[in-house]
């Protein structure tokens, strides 16, 4: 009968509101199979999404629909979003439930029985006291248009009203807790029969008085009170965690460092840095001085590693390898790579946050990156003149390459 259906109109007038308010935390009482929240969770502006229902089967029918997908781990942003999933009744307070911007109610209080409303709007007005509230019910005054309709819409429903009967409960929610209404709704009637029949869905949205900066009645010594069953939480990677920020950091730093390297010195050795790295037990990568980092020099070597000993001060004899590296100084990341820049902020960030990082070896002055260097095999030659070029966007940066004293000056 409604194109787009219904339940679809309801969602979305919460939706436009969303985008028009940009709430913070939202919370949906009666959240049922979670429908409204796994739209919400796509708004970025909304950090805290919280859903309630007195049915945790129907809750945990589709919540795993609002885990992050592969990509919020792969490509995180700086947006946060934690969401949480509660079995619980809406007649029951609970603290977590406090301090939000908006609540929604979409169709749920028909479902309650008239006592319960009273509990309801003692919860939510009284005690949640959101900015917003945003409630709807069907409009009983709509029934005689839906074809085929005998007694309420729905067997569990407990009363359906009239226009008029709405407005009187909310004006006097109003008037107990310190709100102010505006009237709409969705699901249009007929051309010409509007006034008559009203919306089928009617909507009622609840500004508390004051706004934002309106009285909170609780304090900080306000009681905590859990009544709710936890049953779903989740905290999406973002970039504003350090953790998060540092993993995709690196990923980004040995992507092009790697890059960088192929350029250098597959395709231009007199480029490459290639520097001798000594690992011994315990203590891996110390750089030989004489064959420094980050300066472009030739190959030190045609060998590939080297066994070299020595006789220690306590007169054992001691070995190690010395392993060939391509120093990538990270002046020259932090110049060719803006998703390296975006990530770290500084260049002495950069540094900072590749510092305790397993997965990243730092030269001695930590001014580079040391990468492995493997002779090319000719074989694979070929291939990679068919892959589609680093080398390009790695000769794009040789320019930057020239400048390192300068950078190195600047680290
Ligand atoms: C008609 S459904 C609406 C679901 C959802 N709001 C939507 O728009 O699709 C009503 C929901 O309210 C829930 N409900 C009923 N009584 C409740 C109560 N006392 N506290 C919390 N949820 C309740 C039901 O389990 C059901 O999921
Ligand atoms: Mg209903």
């Amino acid at each position: 009968m409604f194109s787009p259906p219904l339940h679809r109109q309801r969602h979305q007038f919460v939706i436009d509101f969303v985008k028009r308010n940009k709430p913070k935390k939202v919370a949906d009482l009666g959240c049922g199979e979670c429908g409204l929240l796994r739209r919400l969770k796509f708004h970025r502006e909304v950090e805290l999404l919280v859903g309630v229902d007195v049915s945790s089967a129907k809750v945990k029918k589709k919540m795993y629909g609002l885990s992050p997908l592969a990509a919020d781990y792969l490509q995180p942003s700086c947006d946060q979003l934690c969401v949480e999933l509660y079995q619980g009744s809406v007649t029951q307070k609970d603290s977590r439930l406090r301090g939000f911007d908006l609540v929604t109610s979409i169709e749920l209080i028909e479902h309650l029985s008239p006592a319960d409303v009273g509990s309801f709007s003692d919860v939510v007005f009284g005690y949640m006291t959101p900015v917003v509230v945003i409630v709807s019910t069907p409009n009983s005054e709509f029934n005689p248009l839906l074809p085929g309709l005998v007694g309420y819409r729905h067997t569990d429903h407990k009363f359906e009203w009239t226009r008029a009967e709405f407005r009187s409960w909310a004006l006097k929610v109003c008037e107990d807790y310190e709100y102010e209404v505006e009237f709409t709704g969705v699901g249009q009637a007929p051309p010409g029969q509007q006034e008559q029949f009203g919306f089928c869905s009617q909507i009622g949205v609840f500004q508390r008085l004051g706004g934002k900066h309106g009285c909170n009645t609780f304090g900080d010594g306000a009681e905590e009170m859990f009544s709710y069953t936890l049953l779903f939480s989740i905290n999406y990677p973002s970039l504003r965690d350090n953790t998060t920020l540092q993993r995709v950091l690196v990923s980004e730093v040995l992507y092009w460092a790697e890059k960088l390297k192929s350029g250098w010195t597959d395709q231009e050795p007199e480029r490459g840095s290639v520097s001798t790295r000594r690992q011994s037990e315990g203590a891996a990568g110390e750089t030989h001085r004489g064959s420094p980092v980050g300066l472009f020099s030739r190959r030190v070597s045609e060998e590939q590693d080297e066994e070299v000993s020595w006789t220690n001060l306590q007169g054992q004899q001691e070995s190690c390898t010395l392993t060939r590296c391509v120093a990538v100084p990270l002046a020259v990341l932090w110049s060719c790579c803006p998703k390296v820049r975006d990530l770290s902020g500084s260049l002495s960030n950069l540094r900072q946050l590749l510092l305790d990082e397993p997965k990243v070896k730092l030269s001695q002055d930590c001014s580079a990156v040391l990468l492995h260097y493997k002779e090319p095999d000719p074989e694979e030659e070929d291939f990679n003149v068919l892959e589609d070029s680093g080398y390009a966007e790695a000769s794009h940066c040789s320019h930057s390459a020239q400048h390192w004293e300068d950078w190195q000056a600047d680290l």
